[in-house]
């Protein structure tokens, strides 16, 4: 007792010491994680924003993008914030009618500029590419197309947006870009930087190959094994470090609109009759068509023909999915390879690698057809099974049970089937046994698959060839870990401190 009273006498001051050190101890917490939480606090949406108009044969639609303004080089951070279709047909429809093109596309223009802030209007870039349509269009009518781009340039420059072009791009280009995008989408494109990154990266990383069937033009594209034998057909990319040999090759006039017409004049042979019998729609189909709707298209412009004296004949549909294939087939000349390997009408292919995403008219047409979304993946045998059921099946019926799909659409569903299963299989060597590396999709996240974000993240430099430095850790991690840290030193200073505390007291006490 009397040792006790001696040691609180010897230091009068050892109560009020502890007590401030415990409050300082604790304000020290306070603050810490005080800092941890503003620190972190959600900071308000500071978006940018990019529109790409897609002017294909059979329509154009306005796609609008989004991207966190601090983060634009990172991969996979544009997303899609919206479409707008446009209403009527493609501009390459409007040859006759040019100024009816620009028109066309206002609506939408003002539906972008309510949903994209106005503070942001002047700085968002907007563009427009046209494809098979124009293409096709600026081969038979240079003049009229000159026009129509010139139509779609006033309307585009007239708005708030920053005008960056409207031009025609390239197949190879619409290939490319739709690449770009599916890979972006999917985070294919690995950055390379990071502290998790420290041992080298693959020689390759595995990407998706791309396919793409519009109205008037389809794509393949995809990264082969070896060498491309082709120099047209062959695109090198250096993205975010890592370097991409792309092969890729699009086919104008076998968009599937144009593959139809071209179907139909080969069973036409230049002879028009009154009425021609189809396999490739269902039976009782009957439509009443032009034969200058089919012979005016550069596609079948080679095709020399005479013609009844109404222009028009009746296409009456039977049903025969076997027979249809075998009329398909007539379209792909498999004749001449001047190339190791070729897909069809000597063009040079690689064998097929990797995996592959099949969009645009691709999932339109399979996704009725029930052909996508199974569990496991569809089998050749049973796609061509659903052709032969759904090609068989009365039109009537078909009508009765889709009352609210586009008649348009419904009656050639079948002939749209048989010629993706032709196209894949005959065109591009699909096999029984790789049929299940394709994947029929619409969207990736909340994206389109398609060329347009390709596109946008091209022309704004949005993809750069080496990985941009980040700091090894997110600034959320770092912050929690400086917190951490922080207590743990600090618990081990006061644990430190009571024991050498006590040890000092327990000497004290000995020597006393
Ligand atoms: N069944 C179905 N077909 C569609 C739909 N939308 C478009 N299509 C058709 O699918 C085909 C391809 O459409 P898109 O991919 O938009 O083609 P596009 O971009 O106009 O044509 P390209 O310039 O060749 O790329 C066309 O024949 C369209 O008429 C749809 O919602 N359902
Ligand atoms: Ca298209």
């Amino acid at each position: 007792m009397d040792t006790k009273r001696d040691m609180k006498q010897k230091n009068p001051w050892h109560r009020q010491l502890t007590v401030v050190i415990a409050f300082l101890f604790v304000w020290g917490i306070i603050a810490l994680v005080t800092t941890a939480v503003v620190q972190n606090k959600p900071l308000p949406k500071n978006s940018k924003y990019g529109i790409v108009l897609d002017a294909g044969s059979s329509h154009t639609s306005l796609y609008i993008y989004e991207w966190p303004a601090e983060k634009q080089n990172d991969t996979g951070v544009v997303q899609q914030l919206h479409v707008c279709h446009v209403k009527g047909p493609g501009i390459s429809s409007y040859a006759m009618d040019p100024e009816g093109a620009g028109r066309s596309l206002q609506d939408c223009m003002d539906e972008a500029k309510r949903i994209i802030p106005e503070r942001r209007h002047e700085e968002t870039p907007v563009s427009l590419g046209a494809t098979g349509g124009m293409r096709l269009l600026k081969l038979q009518n240079p003049e009229g197309s000159e026009k129509v781009l010139s139509s779609v340039e006033k309307t585009l420059s007239s708005s708030p947006f920053e005008f960056q072009g409207a031009r025609i791009i390239t197949g190879q280009d619409e290939g490319a870009y739709g690449w770009i995008t599916v890979n972006y989408l999917m985070g294919n494109f690995k950055q390379g930087s990071g502290w998790l990154n420290l041992w080298p990266k693959p020689e390759t990383t595995e990407t998706l190959g791309a396919l793409d069937l519009g109205g008037a033009s389809t794509q393949i594209t995809f990264v082969p094994e070896g060498e491309i034998e082709s120099l047209e057909s062959s695109l090198y990319f250096q993205l975010y470090g890592n370097k991409y040999n792309v092969y890729t090759h699009s086919f104008l006039c076998y968009g599937k609109d144009q593959a139809l017409k071209i179907t139909l004049a080969k069973q036409l042979q230049g002879h028009v009759p009154d009425s021609l019998v189809d396999p490739c729609f269902n039976p009782g189909f009957i439509k009443n068509m032009s034969v200058h709707s089919i012979y005016s298209s550069p596609c079948t412009a080679g095709e020399s023909y005479t013609t009844n004296t109404q222009g028009r004949f009746l296409l009456k549909g039977t049903g025969n999915a076997q027979q249809c294939r075998e009329n398909v087939k007539q379209i792909f000349n498999l004749t001449h390879c001047p190339s190791s390997s070729c897909s069809f009408n000597g063009v040079y292919q690689p064998q097929l690698q990797g995996n592959f995403g099949a969009f645009s008219a691709y999932y339109f047409v399979m996704a009725f057809l029930n052909l996508t979304t199974s569990e496991r993946p569809v089998t050749l045998v049973e796609v061509k099974e659903k052709l032969r059921e759904f090609c068989s099946t009365p039109w009537q019926t078909l009508k009765e049970n889709f009352t609210n799909v586009k008649e348009k659409y419904l009656g050639e569903y079948c002939f749209s089937g048989t010629y993706i299963l032709t196209l894949l299989e005959t065109g591009y060597k699909f096999s029984p046994e790789n049929w299940n590396t394709i994947r029929f999709i619409k969207k990736i996240g909340d994206s389109d698959a398609g060329w347009t974000l390709g596109y946008m993240l091209n022309l704004t430099n949005m993809i750069p060839s080496e990985a941009p430095c980040s700091p090894p850790l997110p600034h959320a991690g770092y912050i929690s870990l400086m917190v951490i840290f922080s207590l743990l030193l600090m618990g081990l200073l006061v644990t430190g401190w009571l024991c050498f505390g006590k040890t000092t007291c327990t000497s004290q006490k000995e020597v006393v």
